[in-house]
């Protein structure tokens, strides 16, 4: 994996990384980085260089595809939709129809599990390397300056190293809601992410069901009390409810954005500013509804030693997630911030498009405000 690892630092800087899959070769490049010199300057290859998008972003430019997304050719009509509009890169529909699509390869499937599991926007375009090119890739492969990763090993990067999760500091941090607690970091195997689980309370004196959160990092909300989300007084009600309780566990997930990062969740915040609801301004970015992935979750509460929890959700998926993970969710317990007219379409959106039991917070709302 180390290769693919440091793949990702160079994706986000912007470079090319080299994919290969059998005796398919290909440069790729993430969109987002693209200016209008680099585009032009790929556009005028002879060989014509695909861009690879997923299939959210196409259902959202309307075409409905089954592989997980698919390769078009680099039209000049094309480029100049991408120039003019940064369409691809922030959601707005190119004006011209798409051209040939091709579904989605192995090699493609990689280009886009790379730039989303480097929070870019998962859009890419790739060239083949030509035979007049191949000595100097090689020779920049040689001198460290490029970087070459398997197909098979970048699909792979979602895949949860179980067992790997590394348990890396502790500290006692006494909380303003829970005077008792502890922060314990983990790092996954990458090096890329950290989680921490704040320990409330004592083990021994826990509840036989644990009492557990499962929060997804939200910068604005949680430190800046946006008024966008309902996730700052989540944060706070949780810790002062597992308090209450007796004690237990809030895990606090690197998951931004829902797992899209802060970049595209500003950029989706701006999309909603121009009536998206919450669900499709990531569509147009070329995300499912939920990136997220519990499995360091699951890893998480192993390395505590907890099967069995309350789980403290509006979200059935998380439910789920622990359930498939081998922990019982012996019991549910609603959480609710406070509805105002800045969330209201948010929490809306979120009850009727992603199915979360928010019926109570929302009351007579629920109708009215519908997202
Ligand atoms: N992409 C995206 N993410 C958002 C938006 N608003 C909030 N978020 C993220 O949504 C996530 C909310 O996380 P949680 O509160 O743990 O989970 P939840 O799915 O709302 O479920 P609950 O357990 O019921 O709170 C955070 O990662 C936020 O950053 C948005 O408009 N777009
Ligand atoms: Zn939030």
């Amino acid at each position: 994996m180390h290769q693919v690892e440091r793949a990702l630092f160079d994706i986000r800087r912007g470079l090319p990384v080299l994919l290969r899959d059998g005796d398919d070769t290909r440069l790729v490049h993430p969109l987002e980085s693209l200016d209008a010199a680099g585009l032009a300057a790929l556009a005028e290859r002879p060989d014509a260089p695909h861009l690879v998008l997923s299939r959210h972003r196409l259902a959202r430019l309307g075409h409905r595809i089954d592989a997980d997304g698919a390769r078009l050719p680099l039209t000049p009509a094309l480029c100049r939709d991408i120039r003019q509009l940064n369409a691809l890169a922030f959601g707005l529909d190119p004006a011209g129809a798409l051209p040939e699509l091709h579904p989605a390869g192995q090699a493609d499937r990689a280009a886009l599990a790379l730039m989303r599991r480097a929070l870019l926007i998962p859009a890419a375009l790739t060239t083949r390397v030509s035979r007049d090119e191949r000595a100097g890739v090689e020779a920049r492969l040689a001198s460290g300056e490029l970087l070459a990763v398997e197909a098979a090993q970048a699909s792979r990067l979602f895949d949860t190293a179980r067992g790997m999760l590394r348990r890396v500091s502790e500290a006692r941090i006494p909380l303003a809601e829970a005077a008792e607690s502890r922060f314990i970091l983990f790092r996954e195997p990458d090096g890329l992410r950290e989680h921490v689980a704040i320990v409330i309370g004592e083990a021994g004196h826990w509840p036989s069901a644990v009492p557990l959160r499962l929060h997804s990092a939200c910068l604005t909300g949680d430190l800046f009390g946006s008024l966008r989300c309902d996730c700052g007084e989540q944060l706070r009600n949780a810790v002062a409810e597992i308090a209450a309780l007796g004690g237990g566990v809030l895990l606090y997930l690197a998951q931004e954005g829902r797992g899209i990062g802060l970049a595209n969740k500003l950029r989706a915040y701006t999309l909603q500013d121009t009536g998206l609801d919450t669900v499709d301004a990531d569509q147009a970015l070329g995300f499912g509804e939920d990136e997220r992935q519990y499995g360091v979750a699951v890893d998480m509460l192993a390395a505590l030693d907890i099967r069995r929890v309350q789980l403290l959700t509006n979200n059935p998926v998380k439910i789920t997630a622990l359930t498939d993970g081998g922990i019982e969710v012996a019991e549910r317990q609603a959480l609710y911030g406070r509805l105002t007219e800045h969330n209201a379409r948010y929490l809306h959106a979120k009850a009727h498009r992603a199915g979360h039991l928010l019926d109570e917070v929302l009351g007579d709302h629920r109708e009215s405000g519908r997202a």
